[in-house]
């Protein structure tokens, strides 16, 4: 079984449970009743090169990163930092996160907040709107494309957007087919972990200018910021990278007036 495989199993005995206790039509009632999701597509086409800032407590490949016990103030960091989006991985078992988290993120940022998880059901698409998510990320390599296109639809139904996550250029063509208007090239392997930051540079070019195009991981400076932005990078997805910096603020800044350098290289649209 691979990782990505055992995650999924652990994430849909986790949405059991919650959908035993809180009922589909409860959790529709609590996403119709949230304030509107934020116009993810105009934040993330701003010009510069974004910056997408995650609450990471741990991972499969890492193990224990940080100690974060207080997510909204370390999302405030990274928004005063100048973060355009906050991605709160919300996975029990291996990321240490949860629906609170995200909550909490919500309540404290005015940027967009992505729910990061293994969204297999709508169920968790209307959680993370009634927690106050913006945005859900929808990982290809783990839906049949008939559910992609109907998390997809459910996702902009409920005035979210969806970060469509690929890892090769398959995976990139069901995406663009099922409509996905924000890709992202993960350039870990999720059934094996290993990263190829080359991935993205793979990829992005055969994406249509339309598309917003992030690059996910593997960002440990500014020096991969400007890689993945002169492959075509509209904005990078950062993890790791800003849960173990001492500054995440300045680490953020750091990434933002990088990517906001006169000279850096601009998608056509
Ligand atoms: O991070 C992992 O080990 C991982 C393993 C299996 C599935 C997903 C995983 N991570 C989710 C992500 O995609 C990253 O958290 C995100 O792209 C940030 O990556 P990084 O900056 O390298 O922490």
């Amino acid at each position: 079984m691979s990782v990505l495989d055992d995650i999924l199993v652990g994430v849909k005995a986790d949405v059991e449970e919650r959908q035993a206790a809180v009922p589909l039509d409860e959790v529709k009632r609590l996403a119709a009743a949230a304030p509107a999701a934020k116009d993810a597509l105009r934040a993330l086409r701003a010009p510069g090169v974004g910056v997408i800032a995650e609450v990471k407590r741990a991972s499969p490949s890492a193990g224990q990163l940080a100690d974060i016990r207080d997510p909204a103030a370390l999302a405030g960091e990274y928004a005063a930092g100048g973060a355009r989006c906050i991605s709160v991985l919300t996975e029990r078992n291996y990321f240490h996160g949860s629906l609170e988290d995200l909550a909490a993120v919500r309540a404290a940022v005015d940027v967009l907040v992505l729910r990061k998880d293994f969204i297999f059901s709508s169920y968790q698409v209307h959680e993370a709107r009634a927690h106050g998510a913006d945005m859900v990320l929808l990982i290809v390599a783990a839906l049949e494309q008939n559910v992609l296109m109907g998390l997809l639809e459910r996702t902009e139904s409920l005035g979210m957007t969806a970060l469509v996550e690929v890892h090769d250029e398959a995976e990139a063509d069901r995406a663009l087919e099922a409509g996905a208007k924000v890709i992202g090239v993960n350039a870990r392997n999720l059934a094996t972990l290993e990263v190829d930051k080359s991935i993205f540079e793979r990829i992005a070019p055969g994406l249509p200018s339309s598309v917003v195009k992030i690059a996910e991981s593997g960002v440990k400076s500014t020096h991969d910021l400007i890689a993945y932005a002169s492959a075509g990078a509209d904005a990078v997805l950062v993890g790791e990278g800003l849960v173990t910096d001492r500054s995440p603020r300045q680490a953020v800044a750091d990434l933002v007036t990088a990517g906001s350098h006169p000279a850096m290289p601009r998608p056509s649209r």
